[in-house]
Protein backbone atom coordinates (compact mmCIF):
# COMPACT_ATOMS: atom_id res chain seq x y z
CA UNK A 1 0.00 0.00 0.00
CA UNK A 2 3.09 2.80 0.88
CA UNK A 3 3.98 2.31 -2.88
CA UNK A 4 0.66 2.90 -4.24
CA UNK A 5 0.53 6.26 -1.72
CA UNK A 6 3.93 6.91 -3.16
CA UNK A 7 3.05 6.99 -6.45
CA UNK A 8 -0.38 8.70 -6.04
CA UNK A 9 1.59 11.69 -3.95
CA UNK A 10 4.33 11.62 -6.43
CA UNK A 11 1.49 12.59 -9.23
CA UNK A 12 -0.56 15.25 -6.96
CA UNK A 13 2.50 17.43 -5.64
CA UNK A 14 3.78 17.16 -9.76
CA UNK A 15 0.08 17.82 -10.90
CA UNK A 16 0.55 15.21 -13.72
CA UNK A 17 -2.67 13.00 -14.45
CA UNK A 18 -3.24 9.95 -13.26
CA UNK A 19 -6.40 7.79 -12.16
CA UNK A 20 -6.83 5.31 -9.20
CA UNK A 21 -9.01 2.63 -8.78
CA UNK A 22 -10.85 0.03 -6.86
CA UNK A 23 -13.23 -2.34 -9.04
CA UNK A 24 -15.70 -4.11 -6.94
CA UNK A 25 -14.91 -6.66 -4.82
CA UNK A 26 -11.52 -6.68 -6.47
CA UNK A 27 -8.13 -7.63 -4.85
CA UNK A 28 -6.32 -5.26 -6.14
CA UNK A 29 -5.79 -1.20 -6.62
CA UNK A 30 -5.05 -0.38 -10.63
CA UNK A 31 -3.49 3.02 -11.78
CA UNK A 32 -3.16 4.56 -15.04
CA UNK A 33 -0.78 7.02 -14.87
CA UNK A 34 -0.01 8.82 -18.60
CA UNK A 35 3.04 9.74 -19.80
CA UNK A 36 2.43 13.62 -20.73
CA UNK A 37 -0.28 16.00 -19.10
CA UNK A 38 -2.12 16.23 -22.52
CA UNK A 39 -5.73 15.85 -22.53
CA UNK A 40 -7.02 13.10 -24.91
CA UNK A 41 -10.07 12.82 -26.30
CA UNK A 42 -11.47 9.10 -27.25
CA UNK A 43 -11.83 8.97 -31.18
CA UNK A 44 -13.22 5.40 -31.41
CA UNK A 45 -14.60 3.01 -29.43
CA UNK A 46 -12.00 -0.16 -30.06
CA UNK A 47 -9.13 2.02 -28.71
CA UNK A 48 -7.57 0.85 -25.18
CA UNK A 49 -7.54 2.84 -21.93
CA UNK A 50 -9.03 4.52 -18.89
CA UNK A 51 -11.69 6.67 -20.06
CA UNK A 52 -13.66 9.44 -18.39
CA UNK A 53 -17.15 11.04 -19.94
CA UNK A 54 -19.30 13.47 -19.14
CA UNK A 55 -23.15 13.99 -18.79
CA UNK A 56 -23.44 15.62 -21.98
CA UNK A 57 -24.63 12.75 -24.94
CA UNK A 58 -22.33 14.28 -27.86
CA UNK A 59 -19.34 14.97 -25.58
CA UNK A 60 -16.01 12.57 -26.42
CA UNK A 61 -14.28 11.13 -23.47
CA UNK A 62 -11.52 12.36 -21.63
CA UNK A 63 -8.91 9.18 -22.32
CA UNK A 64 -5.95 7.60 -20.73
CA UNK A 65 -4.49 5.22 -23.14
CA UNK A 66 -2.99 2.65 -22.59
CA UNK A 67 0.10 2.72 -24.93
CA UNK A 68 1.24 5.79 -23.80
CA UNK A 69 0.18 5.09 -19.69
CA UNK A 70 2.15 3.50 -17.33
CA UNK A 71 -0.68 0.95 -15.59
CA UNK A 72 -0.19 -0.73 -12.54
CA UNK A 73 -1.62 -2.81 -10.19
CA UNK A 74 -1.12 -2.96 -6.52
CA UNK A 75 -1.95 -5.98 -4.33
CA UNK A 76 -5.05 -4.69 -2.00
CA UNK A 77 -3.43 -6.15 1.46
CA UNK A 78 -5.02 -5.78 4.43
CA UNK A 79 -5.24 -2.18 6.07
CA UNK A 80 -7.26 0.04 7.95
CA UNK A 81 -6.98 3.38 7.26
CA UNK A 82 -7.72 6.08 10.43
CA UNK A 83 -11.07 7.86 10.07
CA UNK A 84 -10.80 10.96 11.26
CA UNK A 85 -14.04 12.45 9.28
CA UNK A 86 -15.68 15.30 11.18
CA UNK A 87 -17.07 17.36 8.32
CA UNK A 88 -20.30 18.34 8.12
CA UNK A 89 -21.64 21.08 5.62
CA UNK A 90 -23.90 22.96 7.05
CA UNK A 91 -27.72 22.63 5.60
CA UNK A 92 -28.16 26.27 3.23
CA UNK A 93 -31.97 27.32 3.63
CA UNK A 94 -31.28 29.13 0.69
CA UNK A 95 -30.39 26.08 -1.69
CA UNK A 96 -32.83 24.14 -0.02
CA UNK A 97 -35.83 26.53 -0.84
CA UNK A 98 -34.50 26.88 -4.52
CA UNK A 99 -34.14 22.80 -5.01
CA UNK A 100 -37.72 22.47 -3.95
CA UNK A 101 -39.02 24.74 -6.36
CA UNK A 102 -37.13 23.19 -9.11
CA UNK A 103 -38.62 19.55 -7.62
CA UNK A 104 -42.16 20.99 -7.90
CA UNK A 105 -41.32 22.15 -11.24
CA UNK A 106 -40.33 19.16 -12.39
CA UNK A 107 -43.44 17.42 -10.77
CA UNK A 108 -45.93 19.93 -12.05
CA UNK A 109 -44.18 19.21 -15.88
CA UNK A 110 -44.70 15.73 -14.93
CA UNK A 111 -48.96 16.17 -14.30
CA UNK A 112 -48.80 18.46 -17.39
CA UNK A 113 -48.29 15.52 -19.28
CA UNK A 114 -45.38 16.73 -21.12
CA UNK A 115 -42.63 14.09 -19.16
CA UNK A 116 -42.61 10.47 -17.58
CA UNK A 117 -39.76 11.04 -14.92
CA UNK A 118 -36.84 13.59 -15.10
CA UNK A 119 -33.73 13.29 -12.52
CA UNK A 120 -33.22 16.60 -10.80
CA UNK A 121 -29.70 16.80 -8.96
CA UNK A 122 -28.01 19.40 -7.21
CA UNK A 123 -24.81 20.34 -6.13
CA UNK A 124 -23.34 20.69 -2.63
CA UNK A 125 -20.14 22.81 -1.96
CA UNK A 126 -17.95 23.72 0.79
CA UNK A 127 -14.26 25.41 1.52
CA UNK A 128 -12.19 21.73 1.54
CA UNK A 129 -8.17 21.55 1.94
CA UNK A 130 -7.57 18.24 0.20
CA UNK A 131 -4.02 17.31 0.60
CA UNK A 132 -3.97 13.55 0.19
CA UNK A 133 -5.81 11.52 -2.63
CA UNK A 134 -4.28 8.59 -1.71
CA UNK A 135 -5.89 8.42 1.64
CA UNK A 136 -9.42 9.86 0.00
CA UNK A 137 -9.17 6.16 -1.96
CA UNK A 138 -8.02 4.12 0.61
CA UNK A 139 -11.08 5.30 2.58
CA UNK A 140 -13.60 4.81 -0.33
CA UNK A 141 -12.29 1.31 -0.68
CA UNK A 142 -12.81 0.74 2.82
CA UNK A 143 -15.93 1.98 3.48
CA UNK A 144 -17.70 0.96 0.11
CA UNK A 145 -15.17 -2.36 -1.00
CA UNK A 146 -18.50 -3.39 -3.06
CA UNK A 147 -18.85 -0.24 -4.89
CA UNK A 148 -16.24 0.92 -8.16
CA UNK A 149 -14.12 3.48 -6.06
CA UNK A 150 -11.79 5.71 -7.67
CA UNK A 151 -9.83 9.29 -7.86
CA UNK A 152 -8.94 10.88 -10.75
CA UNK A 153 -7.36 14.07 -11.88
CA UNK A 154 -6.34 15.49 -14.81
CA UNK A 155 -5.08 19.56 -14.30
CA UNK A 156 -6.97 20.82 -16.90
CA UNK A 157 -9.96 19.53 -15.74
CA UNK A 158 -9.50 18.93 -11.74
CA UNK A 159 -9.99 15.98 -9.41
CA UNK A 160 -12.96 14.09 -8.93
CA UNK A 161 -13.29 11.11 -6.54
CA UNK A 162 -16.65 8.63 -5.94
CA UNK A 163 -17.85 5.54 -5.54
CA UNK A 164 -20.29 4.22 -7.79
CA UNK A 165 -22.84 1.65 -7.24
CA UNK A 166 -24.31 1.26 -10.75
CA UNK A 167 -22.24 -0.45 -13.84
CA UNK A 168 -23.39 0.55 -17.31
CA UNK A 169 -21.55 -1.45 -19.48
CA UNK A 170 -19.62 -4.56 -18.86
CA UNK A 171 -18.64 -6.63 -21.78
CA UNK A 172 -16.72 -9.92 -22.22
CA UNK A 173 -16.67 -11.02 -25.93
CA UNK A 174 -20.32 -10.52 -27.25
CA UNK A 175 -21.75 -10.40 -23.99
CA UNK A 176 -23.07 -7.38 -22.75
CA UNK A 177 -24.52 -6.78 -19.07
CA UNK A 178 -26.10 -3.88 -17.66
CA UNK A 179 -28.60 -2.45 -14.65
CA UNK A 180 -31.66 -0.73 -14.36
CA UNK A 181 -31.01 1.33 -10.50
CA UNK A 182 -33.08 3.36 -8.97
CA UNK A 183 -35.78 4.07 -5.79
CA UNK A 184 -34.08 4.56 -2.47
CA UNK A 185 -34.15 4.39 1.06
CA UNK A 186 -31.73 4.08 3.85
CA UNK A 187 -30.19 0.37 4.60
CA UNK A 188 -32.02 0.85 8.06
CA UNK A 189 -35.29 1.52 6.82
CA UNK A 190 -37.59 -0.74 7.89
CA UNK A 191 -40.84 -0.64 5.27
CA UNK A 192 -41.65 -2.10 1.68
CA UNK A 193 -40.99 0.14 -1.42
CA UNK A 194 -43.45 2.28 -2.36
CA UNK A 195 -45.12 2.12 -5.78
CA UNK A 196 -43.66 5.34 -6.63
CA UNK A 197 -40.00 3.80 -6.11
CA UNK A 198 -41.07 0.08 -8.27
CA UNK A 199 -42.69 2.79 -11.19
CA UNK A 200 -39.23 4.70 -11.49
CA UNK A 201 -37.19 1.60 -11.33
CA UNK A 202 -39.58 -0.21 -14.15
CA UNK A 203 -39.17 2.54 -16.05
CA UNK A 204 -35.05 2.52 -16.59
CA UNK A 205 -35.70 -1.40 -16.80
CA UNK A 206 -38.27 -1.06 -19.87
CA UNK A 207 -36.00 1.97 -21.80
CA UNK A 208 -32.58 -0.41 -21.01
CA UNK A 209 -34.05 -3.50 -22.38
CA UNK A 210 -36.25 -0.78 -25.70
CA UNK A 211 -32.84 0.14 -26.84
CA UNK A 212 -30.86 -2.99 -26.28
CA UNK A 213 -33.62 -5.09 -28.06
CA UNK A 214 -31.94 -4.12 -31.52
CA UNK A 215 -28.71 -4.77 -30.82
CA UNK A 216 -29.13 -8.04 -29.14
CA UNK A 217 -29.52 -12.02 -30.42
CA UNK A 218 -30.55 -12.75 -26.74
CA UNK A 219 -31.58 -10.45 -23.99
CA UNK A 220 -32.77 -12.00 -20.39
CA UNK A 221 -33.67 -9.81 -17.72
CA UNK A 222 -33.33 -10.84 -14.21
CA UNK A 223 -35.54 -10.80 -11.54
CA UNK A 224 -35.64 -7.24 -9.65
CA UNK A 225 -33.61 -6.80 -6.06
CA UNK A 226 -32.48 -4.62 -3.32
CA UNK A 227 -28.94 -4.10 -3.68
CA UNK A 228 -26.66 -2.25 -0.85
CA UNK A 229 -25.16 0.82 -1.67
CA UNK A 230 -23.13 2.20 1.36
CA UNK A 231 -25.32 3.32 3.92
CA UNK A 232 -28.43 3.32 1.24
CA UNK A 233 -30.26 0.77 -0.69
CA UNK A 234 -32.19 0.56 -3.95
CA UNK A 235 -33.85 -1.42 -6.62
CA UNK A 236 -31.82 -3.37 -9.34
CA UNK A 237 -32.87 -5.63 -12.35
CA UNK A 238 -29.77 -6.96 -14.48
CA UNK A 239 -29.94 -7.26 -18.19
CA UNK A 240 -27.77 -9.23 -19.56
CA UNK A 241 -27.83 -9.61 -24.19
CA UNK A 242 -25.80 -11.36 -26.41
CA UNK A 243 -24.57 -8.36 -28.98
CA UNK A 244 -25.54 -9.35 -32.68
CA UNK A 245 -22.36 -7.23 -34.05
CA UNK A 246 -22.99 -3.85 -32.88
CA UNK A 247 -20.05 -1.87 -31.63
CA UNK A 248 -19.49 -0.58 -27.72
CA UNK A 249 -19.74 2.55 -29.12
CA UNK A 250 -23.29 2.86 -30.74
CA UNK A 251 -24.40 0.89 -27.40
CA UNK A 252 -23.57 3.53 -25.36
CA UNK A 253 -24.70 6.13 -27.43
CA UNK A 254 -28.31 4.20 -27.19
CA UNK A 255 -28.30 3.55 -23.55
CA UNK A 256 -26.44 6.96 -22.32
CA UNK A 257 -28.07 8.93 -20.11
CA UNK A 258 -30.91 5.84 -18.71
CA UNK A 259 -33.62 7.18 -17.04
CA UNK A 260 -31.30 6.49 -13.84
CA UNK A 261 -29.71 9.62 -14.24
CA UNK A 262 -31.43 11.44 -17.02
CA UNK A 263 -35.46 10.98 -17.47
CA UNK A 264 -38.20 9.81 -20.01
CA UNK A 265 -38.43 10.97 -22.76
CA UNK A 266 -34.85 10.87 -22.56
CA UNK A 267 -34.06 14.14 -25.34
CA UNK A 268 -37.38 16.27 -23.60
CA UNK A 269 -35.70 15.38 -20.23
CA UNK A 270 -31.96 16.19 -20.89
CA UNK A 271 -33.64 19.67 -22.54
CA UNK A 272 -35.46 20.29 -19.16
CA UNK A 273 -32.49 19.62 -17.19
CA UNK A 274 -30.33 22.11 -19.23
CA UNK A 275 -33.20 24.85 -19.20
CA UNK A 276 -34.14 24.26 -15.24
CA UNK A 277 -31.33 22.60 -13.52
CA UNK A 278 -29.09 25.74 -13.04
CA UNK A 279 -25.56 24.27 -12.85
CA UNK A 280 -23.28 21.75 -15.14
CA UNK A 281 -23.26 18.72 -14.01
CA UNK A 282 -19.67 17.81 -15.36
CA UNK A 283 -18.88 14.92 -15.22
CA UNK A 284 -21.33 13.87 -12.61
CA UNK A 285 -23.79 11.37 -13.71
CA UNK A 286 -21.60 10.58 -16.82
CA UNK A 287 -19.64 7.28 -17.02
CA UNK A 288 -15.86 6.33 -16.85
CA UNK A 289 -13.73 2.99 -16.62
CA UNK A 290 -11.90 0.69 -18.02
CA UNK A 291 -12.34 0.37 -21.90
CA UNK A 292 -11.16 -2.82 -23.94
CA UNK A 293 -8.35 -3.93 -21.13
CA UNK A 294 -6.64 -7.09 -21.04
CA UNK A 295 -8.28 -9.85 -19.42
CA UNK A 296 -6.66 -13.02 -18.88
CA UNK A 297 -8.29 -15.71 -18.97
CA UNK A 298 -7.40 -19.60 -18.34
CA UNK A 299 -9.30 -22.20 -19.85
CA UNK A 300 -10.85 -25.42 -18.14
CA UNK A 301 -8.11 -27.80 -17.14
CA UNK A 302 -9.94 -30.18 -19.18
CA UNK A 303 -8.82 -28.46 -21.62
CA UNK A 304 -5.41 -28.33 -20.90
CA UNK A 305 -2.50 -30.14 -22.14
CA UNK A 306 1.45 -29.77 -21.31
CA UNK A 307 1.68 -26.48 -23.36
CA UNK A 308 -0.27 -24.89 -20.82
CA UNK A 309 0.72 -21.50 -21.92
CA UNK A 310 -1.31 -21.93 -25.34
CA UNK A 311 -4.66 -22.42 -23.61
CA UNK A 312 -4.01 -19.15 -22.03
CA UNK A 313 -5.77 -16.57 -23.96
CA UNK A 314 -6.62 -13.02 -23.41
CA UNK A 315 -9.88 -11.39 -24.35
CA UNK A 316 -10.40 -7.20 -23.91
CA UNK A 317 -13.41 -6.24 -21.95
CA UNK A 318 -14.81 -3.23 -20.22
CA UNK A 319 -16.21 -2.57 -17.56
CA UNK A 320 -17.20 0.79 -17.54
CA UNK A 321 -20.08 2.50 -14.83
CA UNK A 322 -22.15 5.67 -14.36
CA UNK A 323 -20.34 8.70 -12.03
CA UNK A 324 -22.62 8.85 -9.43
CA UNK A 325 -21.96 9.58 -5.33
CA UNK A 326 -19.13 11.37 -6.26
CA UNK A 327 -17.65 14.67 -5.64
CA UNK A 328 -14.59 16.96 -7.55
CA UNK A 329 -11.95 19.12 -6.21
CA UNK A 330 -10.69 22.45 -7.68
CA UNK A 331 -9.39 26.21 -6.21
CA UNK A 332 -10.27 24.58 -2.07
CA UNK A 333 -13.49 23.91 -2.64
CA UNK A 334 -15.52 20.63 -2.91
CA UNK A 335 -17.99 19.54 -4.83
CA UNK A 336 -20.77 16.80 -3.96
CA UNK A 337 -22.98 16.12 -6.61
CA UNK A 338 -26.91 14.69 -5.73
CA UNK A 339 -30.04 14.04 -7.33
CA UNK A 340 -33.15 11.78 -7.61
CA UNK A 341 -35.35 10.34 -9.86
CA UNK A 342 -38.57 12.55 -10.22
CA UNK A 343 -42.61 10.95 -11.03
CA UNK A 344 -46.23 12.31 -10.83
CA UNK A 345 -45.90 10.93 -6.88
CA UNK A 346 -42.68 12.55 -5.95
CA UNK A 347 -43.44 14.57 -2.89
CA UNK A 348 -40.53 17.57 -2.93
CA UNK A 349 -39.60 17.35 0.94
CA UNK A 350 -38.46 13.67 0.60
CA UNK A 351 -36.61 13.85 -2.57
CA UNK A 352 -34.48 16.62 -0.68
CA UNK A 353 -33.83 14.26 2.44
CA UNK A 354 -33.10 11.96 -0.35
CA UNK A 355 -30.13 13.69 -1.52
CA UNK A 356 -29.36 14.52 1.94
CA UNK A 357 -29.03 11.19 2.38
CA UNK A 358 -26.95 10.70 -0.60
CA UNK A 359 -24.60 12.99 0.05
CA UNK A 360 -23.17 11.24 2.88
CA UNK A 361 -21.44 8.52 0.89
CA UNK A 362 -19.03 11.17 0.38
CA UNK A 363 -19.14 13.40 3.07
CA UNK A 364 -18.33 10.08 4.97
CA UNK A 365 -14.88 10.36 3.95
CA UNK A 366 -13.73 13.86 4.40
C1 LIG B 1 -29.00 10.17 -9.50
C2 LIG B 1 -28.55 9.44 -8.49
O1 LIG B 1 -28.93 8.14 -8.28
C3 LIG B 1 -29.65 7.38 -9.25
C4 LIG B 1 -29.31 5.95 -9.04
C5 LIG B 1 -29.95 5.19 -8.08
C6 LIG B 1 -31.12 5.67 -7.48
C7 LIG B 1 -31.68 6.83 -7.91
C8 LIG B 1 -32.96 7.33 -7.31
O2 LIG B 1 -33.51 6.66 -6.40
O3 LIG B 1 -33.44 8.39 -7.66
C9 LIG B 1 -31.15 7.61 -9.06
O4 LIG B 1 -31.86 7.23 -10.20
C10 LIG B 1 -27.58 9.98 -7.53
O5 LIG B 1 -27.14 9.22 -6.66
O6 LIG B 1 -27.21 11.17 -7.62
Amino acid sequence: MQKLREHIEERWSSQMPFVAYHLPNATDVRCFFPKDSELHYLQRYDEAGFIFSSFEPSSQPIVFPEVTSKVLKFKLIDYEVESKSKFRIKENLNEKEGYLKLLTDAIDTIKADELIKIVVSRKISAEYDLQNPAQLLLELIQFYPEAFTYVWFHPDVGLWAGASPEFLAKTYRTQFKTMALAGTKRAGEDRDWTEKELDEQQIVTDEIVNGLKKHSKTLEVSERKTDKAGGLLHLRTDITATLESAKLGDILKELHPTPAVCGLPKEKAYKYLQANENYDRRFYTGYFGELNMPHHNQRSSRTRNQENQAYKSIVRASNLYVNLRCMNYEDGKINIYVGGGITKDSIPEEEWTETVNKSRTMLKVL
